[in-house]
């Protein structure tokens, strides 16, 4: 298998057949719903919170409420059905978790997406979450992750899950490779490619995206959405606190398995840091959605779907056209 990041890889324009770049059309579909970009902000504490949440599911946009603050999760998807919006949740897989698909289903409450957050997603215990969640809670569109192989994708469909998010280690604030050898940190983009050509449901590209152009790299290889964290965490709406030093602005961001997450040094496989203040999130998401449709005319097409079938040439290595 060739092995390329993104920083390894570009796009080769096609001819142009759109007469304006506002004519391309940059939504993907993920289960029974439409959404404006193909990104979703991390399921991270730093990155989102229920404020967020409702903003985006207003303005169209895919979003993952983060599990670190469990009791709030079932009057939350009530707060968002009320106001009719998506309710999109993140479980792990200790009892506790089980539990609270089992009370879901006794309250009549299902969320229009699941996403199973652990490390480790290629794991009996996500097998077993995923089957508990489909059985209580059928209609639910349920993502499971994180993993970075196609045995991993494969079994995770063959389970139930209705896509995959791949990435082990490729996140700013991750010192999972660091700390045990392990991940797709430094390869990211290929084991996407890898895992989507094993797909036969959506990918979900997570980690390692450091410029908007990464997003449609992504997309080439095979995701059909992109989970960002650190360069969603600078935002005024961000939940991080804001730090100045010497005059400058930053927020607070940091790994789910941080200590400041977890409250203890135990298996810390995350870190803190501070990422640059960007302003409002709505200028973000906006720039990323132009940015994209300039993709989209770059890949001569109209849609998405034209930049999944450029080819690229891979840098620093052997070029070859794919
Ligand atoms: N995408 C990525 O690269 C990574 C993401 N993270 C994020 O950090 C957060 C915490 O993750 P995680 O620690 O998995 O969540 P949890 O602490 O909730 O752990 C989930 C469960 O899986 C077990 N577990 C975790 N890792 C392993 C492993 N390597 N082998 C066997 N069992 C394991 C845990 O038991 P026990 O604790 O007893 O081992 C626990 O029962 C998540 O939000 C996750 O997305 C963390 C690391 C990498
Ligand atoms: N290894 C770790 N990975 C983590 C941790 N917390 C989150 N994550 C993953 O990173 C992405 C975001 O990556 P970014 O490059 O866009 O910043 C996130 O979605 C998780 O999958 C962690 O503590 N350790």
């Amino acid at each position: 298998m060739r092995v390329f990041d993104y920083e390894d890889v570009q796009l080769v324009p096609n001819k142009c057949i759109i007469d304006s770049r506002s004519e391309a059309d940059t939504t993907t579909k993920l289960g029974n719903y439409t959404f404006k970009i193909p990104v979703v902000p991390a399921n991270m504490a730093t990155v989102i919170n229920e404020e967020l949440s409702i903003w985006l599911a207003k303005h169209g946009y895919f979003y993952v409420m983060h599990r670190f603050e469990p009791e709030t999760r079932l009057p939350f998807i009530q707060k968002m059905h009320a106001q009719k919006l998506i309710a999109s949740i993140s479980v792990g897989v200790k009892a506790e978790e089980f539990d609270f698909i089992s009370q879901l289903a006794d309250q009549k409450l299902t969320p229009e997406f699941i996403t199973i957050d652990i490390a480790h997603g290629h794991a009996n215990s996500v097998i077993a979450m995923i089957q508990h969640i489909k059985k209580l809670l059928p209609t639910a569109f349920v993502i499971a992750g994180n993993v970075g192989t196609p045995e991993a994708v494969r079994e995770l469909e063959n389970a139930g899950a209705d896509a995959t998010k791949v990435g082990i280690g490729p996140g700013k604030a991750c010192i999972t490779k660091l700390k045990t050898g392990f991940g797709t940190g430094g390869w990211q983009l290929a084991a996407i490619r890898w895992c989507a050509k094993a797909a036969s449901k959506p990918i979900i590209a997570d980690g390692g995206i450091r410029t908007n152009g990464d997003i449609a790299k992504s997309v080439r290889f095979g995701a059909t959405m992109v989970m960002i964290g650190s360069l969603m965490a600078g935002h005024q709406e961000s939940p991080g606190n804001l730090i100045t030093i010497d005059g400058k602005n930053y927020k607070q961001y940091y790994g789910s398995a941080s200590e400041t997450q977890k409250g203890q040094h135990k298996n810390v496989e995350g870190r803190q840091m501070l990422v640059p203040y960007r302003g409002h999130i709505k200028d973000t998401l906006e720039e990323i959605h132009q940015d994209l449709q300039s993709s989209i005319s770059y890949a001569g097409g109209r849609s998405l779907d034209a930049i999944r079938k450029v080819d690229y040439v891979i840098l620093h290595g052997v070029n070859d056209f794919n």
